[in-house]
C-alpha cells in the first residue's frame, strides 16, 4: 500500500528494514544449523580413531580394520557436505545483510495489475515459501531491468515471452544494510552507477557486474539460443566480465543438471586466471575449470617432449625477424596455424583409417612383449567402421593382456627370482597392503612361504613392468609423432591429403624442419596443435571431454584457426562461446585470420551468433581516444569510450634507459601518493621486465612494493608490477607506465597491436616513456 505521507525514500527504507529483518532470520536458523553440524564435524574427526577398530594381528584382522576405516571416512565425509551447504547459506546471507539487491521494477504484465520486484545477487524467499523478497539477477523476470527503459517491455521465459508494461525501475546502494543511495532511472541501467562504480580504483583482482550490466552484454549473458556464440568487442568492453555473468547464469539456470566442472574456460594465462578466480565464488557460484592453451599441450606432450610455447616462439620469430629464416618460419606459423592444414590433418586421418599408423614395439629391456608389426595387424584387424576409439581401446586391453601373460611367463625366470630376493622388509610389508588394496587375498590365509614368494616375485614383474602398462594406458603404443612426421616425408601423401591437391609454400623447409625437431624430441609450437589433435584423434578422443557442455575461450583472437577447429573436436557435445578483439591479435598464429576467421565457422550459421561490443568501459574517455589512434583508421571505428573524464595521457620523451627509469621512478611515487593502487609497468618482453624491475628497485625507496610478474605468477599483487605484455593481457591496472615505446621496440606494422594492447589496460592514467624516436604508432595528441 503506498503511503501518501511518506516519501519513496522513507517508504523504500522501511522495506529495506523489512527484509533485513527476514535476512536475519534465517540468518539465525542457518547459523544455529551450521553449529550443530561443525559439532558433527569436530566430534567425527576427534573420535575417528576412537570409532575405528585397529588390529594388524593377521590378514582377516586387517581387512576388517580397513572396512571400518572407510566406514568412519564416508560418515565423516558426508557430515562435511552438509557443513559445507549450511556454510554457504550463512557465506550468502551475509552478503545479503549487506547488500540485499540493487534494484526494483514495477511491471504490469498485459491484463494484469503492477507487481513489484526487487532484484538482488541472490534470491530471498519468505518463510511461508511464497513471498519474493528479492529475485535472484539471473531470474528470468530480471533481464526487464537490463533490457528496458520504463515503458513498453517484455522478457522471456522458457516457453515464450511475457509482455507488458514497466511503470517504475529505481536503483539503490545498499551497503552494511544502509541505504546509501537511491534514484529511479530512464535509462537502461543509470548511468549515474555506472559512473560511480568505474570511477572506483582496480583492484588485484576482477569484479562482478551485475548491478550494472548492460543490455548487449545481457544478451551474451543470456543467450541460449545459439550454439555458437561469438563475440568481438572492443579492449575494455566486458567480455570477460560477460562471460563470466553467462557462467554464473547458466549454473543457475541448469543448476540440476549443469556443474561447474562441465564448464571449461580457456584463459590467456597464469595470471589473468588468478585475476578472474574470485568473480564467480563472489557470486555465489563454484569456479569453472580453468586453463590456458598452453597448459592443455603441456598435459598431452610436455612430458615427454621439449614443447616451445607461444611466448617463447614470438621472442624466436622477434630475434629471427627479416631474415630468410625467420620469413621461412614465419611462413610455417601461418600455414600450420591455417584452415588448410587442419582439412589436410582430417583428410590424413581418413587415410590412417585403412592404413600408415605407427606404432610403437613395446619392450621390457631386450624382450619384446608386442612387436609394432604384430600392433598394427591387430589395430587395423578390427572393422574400420568401428573408427580409432574402438581400435584403440581395443588394442588397449589386448596389450594389458599381453602384459599379464608375460608376466606370468617370468615366473620362473632368473632376473625375477633374484630381484624379489632383494626386496627389503618395508617393501614386502607395502606389497602385501598394495595386494590388499588392489582386492588381492580376498579370503586366503596368508601362511605359506611359497606363496608369499609367488605373491612377490609377481609384484616385483608388476612394478619393473608398471611404465609399460601406464604407457599403454594412455595409448603410447601408438606412435602419433612418427605418423605426423610421415606427412611432411613424402609430397604425394601430402598432396593427397591437402584439400586442393597442392602443398603450400615452403613445403620444403618443413620437411627439413620437422626431421631437424621432431627427431629429437623438439616440437615447435606451430606442430604441438597438430599433433595434439592427430594424437587425441587416433586415441578416438578418449578421455577427452565428452562431459563438457560449455566451452568458453577468451582473447580468442590469439587461437589460430587449427586451433580453433582442434577444440571443437575435441568438446564435441559442448556449446562455445568465443570471445575477442581482432584489434589484440599479437601472435603470428593467428595473424592471416584476421584473429577471427576460425571461429565464426565452426558451426551451421543458423546456431551461430556473431555479436559485437563497442563501448570500452575500462579506461577514461581521454584514454579511449588515444588508444584509437594507435589502430588504423578502418579498425578503430567500432570502438566507442563510456563518457568518464580523465588527465589526457601523456608522451614522455627520455634520453636513455637510466633517464626513464628515473622518470618513471618519480611518477611511480607521485601516482602512489595520489592513491592509485595498481601500477602496471608494461614492457615488450620478459627479459626487457627483468631489467626495468631491477633498474626501479634500485631507484624506488625501499617501502614501495614491486613485483616482477612472470610466466609462473598466478596472483597479481598490489602496488606496482612490471610485466611484459603478454602477461598483461585481458587485466588492468589504475595506471599504466608503458616501458620504452621506441620505434626501435614498437617500430613495425605487427608492433601496433601490441602497443594497443598494452595502452588499454589502463583505466585513469597512462604514461608513455620512450628513448630514441617514439613509436610511429602512437598519436602524437598526448600531453
Ligand atoms: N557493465 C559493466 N558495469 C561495470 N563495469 C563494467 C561493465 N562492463 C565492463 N566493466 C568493467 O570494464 C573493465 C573491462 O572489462 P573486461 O575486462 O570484462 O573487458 P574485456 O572486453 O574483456 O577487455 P580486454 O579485451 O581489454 O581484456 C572491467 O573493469 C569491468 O569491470
Amino acid at each position: 500500500m503506498v503511503n501518501e505521507s511518506q516519501s519513496p525514500r522513507e517508504e523504500e527504507e522501511k522495506r529495506l528494514l523489512v527484509v533485513l529483518e527476514q535476512v536475519s532470520r534465517r540468518m539465525r536458523k542457518e547459523t544455529a544449523v551450521l553449529g550443530e553440524r561443525r559439532g558433527d564435524v569436530v566430534g567425527i574427526r576427534q573420535e575417528f580413531w576412537e570409532d575405528v577398530r585397529m588390529n594388524f594381528s593377521d590378514s582377516s584382522e586387517v581387512a576388517e580394520t580397513w572396512t571400518s576405516i572407510v566406514q568412519q571416512a564416508e560418515v565423516l565425509a558426508e557430515r562435511e557436505r552438509s557443513h559445507r551447504v549450511a556454510s554457504e547459506a550463512v557465506e550468502r546471507l551475509t552478503k545479503q545483510f549487506d547488500s540485499p539487491y540493487f534494484a526494483r521494477i514495477d511491471f504490469a504484465e498485459d491484463g494484469r495489475e503492477a507487481e513489484t520486484i526487487y532484484i538482488g545477487r541472490a534470491s530471498l524467499l519468505g518463510e511461508d515459501g511464497e513471498t519474493f523478497y528479492v529475485y535472484d539477477w539471473r531470474a528470468p523476470v530480471s533481464s526487464l531491468f537490463y533490457d528496458h527503459e520504463p515503458g513498453p517491455a517484455a522478457y522471456r521465459v522458457p516457453n515464450g515471452e511475457i509482455d507488458g508494461e514497466m511503470t517504475l525501475k529505481r536503483q539503490f546502494v545498499i551497503r552494511g544494510g544502509q541505504m546509501k543511495h537511491m534514484f529511479d532511472t530512464s535509462e537502461t541501467v543509470g548511468d549515474e552507477i555506472l559512473q560511480a562504480v568505474l570511477s572506483e580504483g582496480s583492484d588485484t583482482s576482477m569484479k562482478s557486474i551485475v548491478a550494472t550490466i548492460q543490455k548487449e552484454q545481457n544478451f551474451i549473458i543470456r543467450d541460449e539460443r545459439h550454439k555458437l556464440l561469438v563475440v568481438q568487442g572492443a579492449a575494455g568492453s566486458g567480455k570477460t566480465s560477460a562471460a563470466l555473468q553467462r557462467i554464473a547464469y547458466l549454473l543457475y539456470r541448469h543448476r540440476e543438471t549443469l556443474t561447474a566442472n562441465q564448464i571449461i574456460l580457456f584463459s590467456p594465462n597464469p595470471v589473468f586466471k588468478g585475476y578472474i578466480s574470485h568473480v564467480l565464488p563472489d557470486l555465489g557460484e563454484a569456479n569453472m575449470r580453468q586453463m590456458t592453451f598452453r597448459e592443455l599441450i603441456e598435459a598431452r606432450l610436455g612430458r615427454r617432449f621439449e614443447v616451445e610455447d607461444l611466448f617463447a616462439q614470438t621472442e624466436t620469430l622477434a630475434a629471427i625477424d627479416g631474415t630468410a629464416e625467420g620469413d621461412a618460419r614465419e611462413r610455417s606459423v601461418k600455414y600450420k596455424g591455417s584452415d588448410h592444414f587442419f582439412m589436410t590433418v582430417a583428410n590424413y586421418l581418413k587415410r590412417l583409417e585403412q592404413g600408415g599408423v605407427s606404432f610403437r614395439t613395446l619392450r621390457y629391456r631386450d624382450m619384446t612383449i608386442a612387436s609394432a608389426e604384430e600392433i598394427a595387424e591387430r589395430f587395423y584387424a578390427i572393422e574400420a567402421s568401428d573408427g580409432f576409439a574402438t581400435r584403440a581401446a581395443n588394442v588397449k586391453r589386448w596389450l594389458l593382456e599381453r602384459i599379464k601373460a608375460w608376466i606370468e611367463s617370468q615366473m620362473n625366470e632368473k632376473w625375477l627370482e633374484e630381484a624379489a630376493e632383494l626386496v627389503d622388509q618395508e617393501d614386502i610389508q607395502r606389497a602385501y597392503v598394495d595386494v590388499r588394496r588392489s582386492g588381492g587375498f580376498h579370503d586366503e590365509v596368508f601362511d605359506d612361504e611359497d606363496q608369499m614368494s609367488q605373491r612377490l616375485k609377481r609384484k616385483v614383474a608388476e612394478d619393473a613392468i608398471a611404465p609399460i602398462a601406464k604407457a599403454v594406458r594412455s595409448y603410447r603404443f601408438i606412435d602419433a609423432v612418427a605418423t605426423y612426421t610421415a606427412l611432411f616425408e613424402s609430397r604425394p601423401l601430402f598432396a593427397s591429403c591437402s584439400p586442393d591437391g597442392k602443398l603450400p609454400q615452403g613445403w620444403e623447409w618443413m620437411s627439413l624442419r620437422a626431421e631437424e625437431t621432431l627427431g629429437r624430441k623438439r616440437i615447435d609450437h606451430e606442430d604441438a596443435t597438430p599433433l595434439m589433435y592427430l594424437s587425441e584423434a587416433l586415441e578416438g578422443f578418449r578421455r577427452v571431454e565428452g562431459d563438457i557442455q560449455h566451452v568458453f575461450v577468451d582473447e580468442a583472437q590469439d587461437y589460430s584457426p587449427f586451433q580453433a577447429a582442434f577444440l571443437r573436436r575435441r568438446y564435441p557435445r559442448a556449446r562455445m562461446t568465443v570471445l575477442g578483439d581482432f584489434n589484440q591479435a599479437i601472435y603470428v598464429q593467428s595473424q592471416e585470420s584476421g584473429g577471427f576467421g576460425g571461429w565464426t565457422r565452426l558451426m551451421a550459421p543458423e546456431v551461430t551468433a556473431a555479436l559485437r561490443l563497442t563501448t570500452s568501459y575500462r579506461s577514461t574517455e581521454q584514454i579511449v581516444e588515444f588508444t584509437k589512434g594507435i589502430l588504423a583508421p578502418e579498425d578503430a571505428v567500432h570502438i566507442s569510450p563510456f563518457h568518464r573524464i580523465g588527465e589526457l595521457p601523456m608522451l614522455i620523451p627520455c634520453e636513455d634507459a637510466g633517464r626513464l627509469s628515473e622518470r618513471m621512478t618519480a611518477d611511480v611515487t607521485e601516482l602512489l601518493g595520489r592513491g592509485y593502487g595498481t601500477i602496471g609497468v608494461i614492457t615488450k618482453t620478459a627479459s626487457e621486465s627483468g631489467d626495468a624491475a631491477a633498474l626501479l628497485k634500485e631507484r624506488l625507496s625501499g617501502d614501495v612494493p614491486l613485483t616482477l610478474v612472470t610466466g609462473g605468477s598466478a596472483e597479481l599483487p598490489k602496488g606496482v608490477s612490471v610485466l611484459p605484455a603478454y602477461l598483461a593481457k585481458g587485466i588492468e591496472f589504475d595506471a599504466v607506465l608503458v616501458w620504452d615505446a621506441s620505434s626501435e621496440r614498437y617500430g613495425k606494422e605487427k608492433d601496433r597491436k601490441l602497443l594497443y594492447t598494452v595502452c588499454t589496460r589502463a583505466l585513469h592514467i597512462l604514461h608513455v616513456y620512450y628513448t630514441g624516436e617514439a613509436s610511429p604508432w602512437l598519436p602524437r595528441s598526448g600531453g
